[in-house]
């Protein structure tokens, strides 16, 4: 049996931890798959990295429509895949090299493990592994619907799609959400004959109703959609796979040679073994954490063990999973001095084209709590000078706020780097200011797309009061 000051599941947001505080103390850490994790592996960093020469692949068709002529003479898929992947790859093997060779305190176990008690882990080969403290990071996967042909050859998720020896002619993807639209944008844009198809009537349907309506309707415009179409099964032939779905009690058959299944994403908490221990859990399997992201039991801290990122909250981002991080490396270090976990204004984005990003609540969501006392706006981006020049007619600014307070309730962006314009936002609704003051108290660049944020906070119609900037 091995004894160590910290153990570690999960080397994603979790091999952060370990700080030079470790140093001369004893620590494993422990990942069955990709050191590294999600982000760096199969999630954020390499999507964008094919999502931003897929940008510039549409640019093409935007330049046409104003009067730049540019031609789009194909993407060089193979080439793009091993410049992302060479640089990721290199990055995952050396932070595993260095856990695992370099440093004298810290084991890596590359292994499953479960637990068998509350301080001791059992690897898949049979070693046990006992710790003063414990960190539960071991994040999400992909969950496939259960359908006939599901496993065949060609149908992949977003672990393997950005592998594929080559382009997709024509690509099949499964869902309405982060992933099945981030995907939709990158595959249509390098040339692949891409269907969406989603069960519900509508994309992206999470977010604000406005939102997720001209995001559908935007999407249609770039890459096959096929809406309220259930996924029946999925039959090979050759090198042709057939999509059966059902709509409205029809029967409709895509053929596609790659299919991808994005149709959610579940936190890796079965086969841990913390249901059998009594370890607290939501609905959707996800682990509870109180706010110092200690892991409870029947609603008591289970004492040094600490949960955080996809196993513990029901986002799924990343940003979220590196704040939870820095508590949980404050409260191991200093249980003398806790500190909270501060989940005010959690934003995000959706990198498709065109990208969304929102922070705060939906209008449904701001109407259920507080009736009549919200104001909002959507604000086109076509109403402001560099919207004019983009001659664009699809972005949308929405904007929610309180009546009484002038607080923000929500904002919602989708058009052109709506996940850069929707930063002030977050950082007005974090710190509480009121849109008055963010609209007329600092300047606004003219004529700056931004400058379209200005004119939603405006249009709110907050009246000023005596004392606000003019
Ligand atoms: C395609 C895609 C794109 C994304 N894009 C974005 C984005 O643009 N922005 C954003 O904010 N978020 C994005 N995300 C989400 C983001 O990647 C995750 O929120 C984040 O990586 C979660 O980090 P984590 O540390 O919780 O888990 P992970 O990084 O997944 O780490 C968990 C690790 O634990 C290991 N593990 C699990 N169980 C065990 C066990 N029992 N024994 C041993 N090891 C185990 C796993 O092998 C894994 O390596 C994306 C996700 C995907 C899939
Ligand atoms: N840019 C980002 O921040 C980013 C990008 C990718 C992923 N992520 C994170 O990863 C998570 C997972 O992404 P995702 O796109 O897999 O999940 P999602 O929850 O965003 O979307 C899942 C989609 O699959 C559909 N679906 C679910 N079950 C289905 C079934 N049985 N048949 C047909 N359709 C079904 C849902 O209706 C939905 O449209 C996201 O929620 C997000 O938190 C973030």
């Amino acid at each position: 049996m091995a004894h160590y000051d910290l153990a570690i599941i999960g080397s994603g947001s979790g091999n952060s931890l370990i700080t030079e505080f470790w140093d001369n103390k004893k620590v494993a850490i422990i990942d069955a798959g990709i050191f590294g994790g999600t982000c760096l592996n199969v999630g954020c960093i390499p999507t964008k990295m094919f999502v931003y020469p897929a940008a510039l692949a549409a640019s093409v068709a935007e330049a046409k429509r104003l009067g730049v002529s540019m031609s789009f003479a194909g993407a060089d898929w193979p080439a793009m895949r091993d410049r992302i992947f060479g640089r990721i790859d290199a990055i995952s093997e050396a932070g595993k090299n260095y856990r695992a060779n370099e440093l004298e305190n810290v084991t890596l176990y590359a292994e499953h493990v479960s637990f068998v008690s509350s301080h001791e882990l059992r690897t898949a080969s049979g070693a046990s592994i006992t710790a003063e403290k414990i960190v539960i990071a071991a994040g999400s996967r992909a969950v496939l619907p259960q359908a006939p042909g599901i496993n065949l050859p060609g149908v992949h998720t977003s672990d393997t799609i950005m592998r594929l020896e080559r382009l997709p002619q024509r690509l099949v993807i499964l869902g309405g959400g982060y992933i099945a639209s981030e995907f939709a944008a990158v595959f249509s844009a390098l040339g692949s004959e891409v269907t969406q198809v989603n069960r519900s009537s509508a994309l992206m349907r999470g977010q604000d109703a406005d939102i997720s309506a001209a995001f559908t309707k935007a999407a249609t415009t770039r890459w096959g959609v096929e809406l309220n179409a259930a996924l029946s099964s999925i039959t090979r032939e050759g090198e042709v796979l057939s999509i059966h779905l059902e709509r409205d009690g029809q029967s409709l058959i895509l053929e596609a040679d790659v299919v991808l299944v994005a149709t959610g994403r579940t936190p890796n908490t079965d086969g841990l073994g913390v249901s059998e221990l009594g370890f607290d859990m939501r609905a959707d399997g996800s682990l509870v954490v109180d706010d110092y992201q200690r892991i409870l039991a029947d609603g008591a801290v289970v004492e040094g063990l600490f949960g955080l990122g996809d196993v513990a909250n029901t986002q799924q981002l990343k940003h979220v999973a590196n704040r939870e991080a820095r508590v949980v490396i404050n409260n191991l270090e200093n249980p003398e001095s806790l500190r909270t976990m501060d989940r005010r204004a959690v934003p995000a984005a959706v990198f498709s084209n065109p990208q969304i990003a929102y922070v705060g609540a939906t209008e449904e969501q701001a109407r259920a709590e507080h009736g009549d006392r919200v104001l909002s706006v959507v604000q086109p981006y076509g109403s402001t000078a560099y919207g004019w020049a983009m001659e664009d007619e699809e972005g949308i600014v929405k904007l929610l706020a309180h009546r009484d307070t002038g607080l923000l309730l929500g904002a919602h962006i989708m058009g052109h780097e709506a996940s850069l314009l929707i930063q002030p936002l977050i950082q007005a609704m974090y710190s509480g200011m009121d849109v008055n003051t963010m609209a007329r108290g600092p300047f606004w660049i003219h004529p700056a797309l931004s400058e379209v944020v200005e004119n939603a906070l405006l249009a709110l119609g907050m009246s000023p009061c005596a004392n606000d900037p003019l």
